[in-house]
């Protein structure tokens, strides 16, 4: 978060669980056994396009929503995107940076007319995907690894006018030193000591993400899979709070 730096100058940290399923009745139990733990609820493509967009309203009614659809098309398309979706208040929006500079703009643009002052979504740009590693990104064309392209569509990203970025943690480092601050960095991949990779393969623990800069974490499966996702939760809260 902007306000994510303390005066004492330690930073916040704030969990984001990704409530990813098809089913309304899940989503709610489970962000009901989370509870205060999360700071934010993320729905995502799997939520929106099986329960609707009426379900992702009644979620947004009831608690601050991270609305990740990942949007990425030409500039006219991902802005007239923006300002169908607006009537939802999500507090946090998600674009791939590889849309590039002109779909960013027109991203921000839509959003300064479409949100009232002051219920501007925080516009995050994906940089790379943390199921990505070098190989996988060499593999579609991009040679010099994930940390320079992350570094790279990180500064395009916060030129065009993005309020914060997702990236893996193991990024964090080199974006604080590049872009200060100021930009809101998101971080999934994180599982805690022990826990399944699964598909994620940049990784750290909420510890490490916190140390190395992250204002919020978003976890999903080691907390929707859990035996018991509110204990789950909560021990990751405990972590961040260290
Ligand atoms: O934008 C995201 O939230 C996102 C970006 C990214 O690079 N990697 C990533 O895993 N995510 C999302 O973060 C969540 C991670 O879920 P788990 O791997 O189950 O913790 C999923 O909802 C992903 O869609």
């Amino acid at each position: 978060m902007t306000d994510g730096v303390q005066t004492d100058g330690a930073r916040r940290t704030g969990l984001i669980v990704a409530l990813d399923t098809q089913s309304p009745a899940q989503a709610r139990q489970w962000a009901t056994q989370v509870g205060a733990a999360a700071g934010m609820l993320k729905l995502g493509m799997e939520f929106a396009y099986a329960a609707g967009f009426g379900a992702v309203a009644e979620v947004a009614a009831a608690r601050p929503i991270f609305l990740d659809l990942k949007l990425h098309d030409i500039p006219n398309t991902v802005a007239s995107a923006i300002k169908a979706l607006s009537y939802l208040r999500p507090r946090m929006l998600t674009l791939h940076a590889s849309g590039g500079q002109a779909m960013m703009e027109a991203a921000r643009k839509a959003c300064d007319e479409a949100f009232p002052q002051g219920a501007r979504p925080v516009l995050l740009a994906v940089t790379v995907l943390t199921s990505m590693d070098d190989q996988g990104l060499a593999a579609i064309g991009v040679a010099d690894g994930t940390a320079a392209q992350v570094g790279r569509l990180g500064r395009i990203a916060v030129r065009s006018g993005m309020d914060g970025l997702v990236c893996s943690a193991q990024e964090l480092t080199l974006l604080r030193d590049a872009l200060g601050e100021t930009p809101v960095l998101v971080t999934p991949g994180i599982r805690p000591a022990g826990a399944s990779k699964g598909d994620q393969k940049r990784v750290m623990t909420p510890a490490q993400a916190r140390a190395a800069g992250a204002d919020w974490i978003v976890v999903g499966r080691p907390i929707t899979q859990a035996a018991d996702p509110g204990a789950a939760a909560a021990a990751i809260a405990a972590e961040l709070a260290g």
